[in-house]
């Protein structure tokens, strides 16, 4: 028979096992944030740290048991009375203490302190008794459960419940199960253990695999009722059950897994940027859930798709996990619809034509982005260059720039369709190409002003460059912004001299 009730408890060793991943080591008052943030999101059990592991600890579940408002808080002690004292002395000032105490029952486990299995049987009745004298909640576990023998694994877990553990944690300490075998495990021992109706049953997976979330759920199903798991899937070696996808697997698959959490889903973003942080274990961009990528979409099919109607490509809200809403970064597999969206969003209204022209630029600048920031299509829509009436117009460049020789420039232009290529060197690539410039528009316009400035960020950024150039007391300027900052210094140059021919021919005296 499966467990009737349809709450699941999660508990969460972020601050216990998360911590043990190495170089995850958080400080006292990261780890006091960090339960505090677990509490306010509705995590029931916060498994707060290992008290006799040092003196940091011990003072960490201390302050923790005695914060917490909602929480059960626990600490972890092996099976011996100094461990389970001062497990019991950190979580006192709880308003809801929990002693979780644990020993390996494998036979490769029962080698470690080398005990036979009467002896281990022994130990766990005393210890389990031990920490039931000091408070109520006593959670007990047998280390690698699942790679136990069924029998002896249901001879200790009975001697635990009736020694007076509440709740019986079963750890795939190893990540070596798989979904099936961690249901028959649950469903067997609910079926063969005495007492097991009395006591809850809780999944501890690990990751090793990539199934601990699969096999947490499994074991759901089977009929445990709590779930172990960590903020981001952080502990040992692979880690843990990402709490984040137990608690959204549970809520948008509630047709075919009808069990409930009280977990405020709205937090989980902030909580995850937050263990990010202070584990320095950053997440991985397509994790689920809380990956960069996990609400994002940059293929214009799913893009097209997302803007007619979400549901065709999100299979839960961004806002149901606290993110402000999905993002369709514009990449090289964008498309127009994408495009229109983004240009609208930034307030520019195009029409069909100059949404062509513009797609034309943009894809020519995907094609040489990883990705293409709003600012660089403020940058695009407004780059004066290109246009096909100019008389100037930039059809080539090369540079041969840097060591000790002069830099050199090749350049192609065409004035009035009339094709010109030209050869010059100069003091640094751009005043080569701007020399190339000069010998095939010679001019006596004065260069006033040459900026130049990134517009996003990265070594594949897009440069704007700004030119101000002076004629007769008249002021004309040019811009263009290109990924490559010599073409778009010889771009925004010309841009400027195409302004300078228009406003000549606007000022010259009628007749001329
Ligand atoms: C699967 C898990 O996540 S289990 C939790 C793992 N987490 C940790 O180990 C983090 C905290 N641990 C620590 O800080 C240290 O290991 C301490 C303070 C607990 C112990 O340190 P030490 O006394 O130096 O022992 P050490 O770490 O070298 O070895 C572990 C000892 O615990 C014993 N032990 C391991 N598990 C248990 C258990 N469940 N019950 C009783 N004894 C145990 C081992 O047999 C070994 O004993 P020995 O020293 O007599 O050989
Ligand atoms: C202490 C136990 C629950 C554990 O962390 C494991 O077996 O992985």
């Amino acid at each position: 028979m499966t467990n009737p009730s349809d709450h699941v408890l999660i508990f969460d060793t972020t601050l216990r096992d998360g911590e043990q991943s190495p170089g995850a080591t958080m400080t006292h008052d990261e780890k006091l944030e960090i339960a505090e943030m677990l509490d306010e999101m509705g995590v029931d059990i916060i498994e707060a740290g290992f008290p006799i592991a040092s003196e940091g600890d011990f003072a960490a579940v201390s302050e923790i048991a005695e914060r917490s408002q909602n929480s059960v808080i626990c600490g972890l002690s092996r099976a011996n009375f100094k461990d389970i004292d001062r497990c019991a002395e950190a979580v006192r000032k709880a308003a809801k203490p929990r002693i979780h105490t644990f020993i390996g029952t494998s036979p490769l486990h029962r080698a470690i302190p080398d005990l036979t299995m009467d002896e281990m049987a022994d130990l766990i009745h005393e210890t389990v008794s031990h920490a039931r004298n000091l408070v109520d909640d006593v959670q007990w576990s047998p280390m690698d459960a699942t790679r136990t023998e069924h029998d002896y694994l249901c001879r200790v877990i009975e001697i635990a419940i009736k020694a007076g553990a509440t709740t019986i944690n079963i750890p795939d300490t190893v990540g070596y199960t798989a979904p099936r075998e961690s249901a028959d495990l649950i469903r067997m021992l609910i079926e063969r253990v005495p007492g097991a109706d009395e006591i809850v049953f809780a999944t501890h997976c690990h990751n090793d695999l990539g199934m601990a979330t699969a096999n947490a759920l499994a074991a759901v199903e089977a009929g445990a009722r709590q779930i172990e798991c960590t903020i981001n899937g952080l502990g040992e070696r692979a880690g843990n059950t990402a709490l984040e996808e137990v608690v959204m697997a549970l809520k948008v698959r509630n047709d075919i897994m009808p069990f409930q959490t009280q977990i405020d889903t709205t937090k989980i973003m902030n909580i995850s940027r937050r263990v990010a942080q202070v584990s320095g274990f950053a997440v991985q961009y397509n994790k689920a859930i809380v990956g960069k990528n996990a609400f994002a979409h940059e293929s214009g099919i799913h893009q097209d798709g997302m803007l007619k109607n979400p549901e065709n490509f999100e299979i839960m809200r961004p806002e149901d996990i606290g993110l402000a809403g999905t993002s369709l970064p514009l990449g090289k597999h964008s498309g127009r619809a994408a495009l229109k969206a983004k240009l609208n969003d930034l307030g520019f209204d195009v029409g069909d034509n100059q949404l062509k022209d513009v797609f034309v630029r943009f894809k020519e600048l995907a094609d040489t982005k990883k990705e293409v920031f709003d600012e660089d299509i403020v940058a695009l829509m407004t780059d004066g260059t290109d246009d096909a009436n100019d008389q100037l117009q930039v059809k080539s460049l090369r540079v041969i720039a840097g060591g000790e020789e002069k830099n050199t420039a090749d350049l192609t232009m065409t004035v009035n369709g009339v094709e010109h290529k030209v050869t010059s060197e100069g003091d640094g690539p751009v005043d080569a190409a701007f020399n190339c410039v000069k010998m095939i528009f010679p001019h006596e316009a004065r260069l006033q002003l040459y900026q130049v400035h990134a517009v996003t960020e990265g070594t594949d950024a897009q440069a704007t460059v700004s030119v101000r150039m002076e004629e007769n007391g008249k002021i004309v300027t040019g811009q263009s912004s290109h990924t490559d900052t010599i073409l778009a210094s010889v771009r925004a140059y010309v841009n400027a001299l195409n302004n300078l021919i228009t406003r000549r021919e606007k000022t010259k005296p009628e007749g001329v």
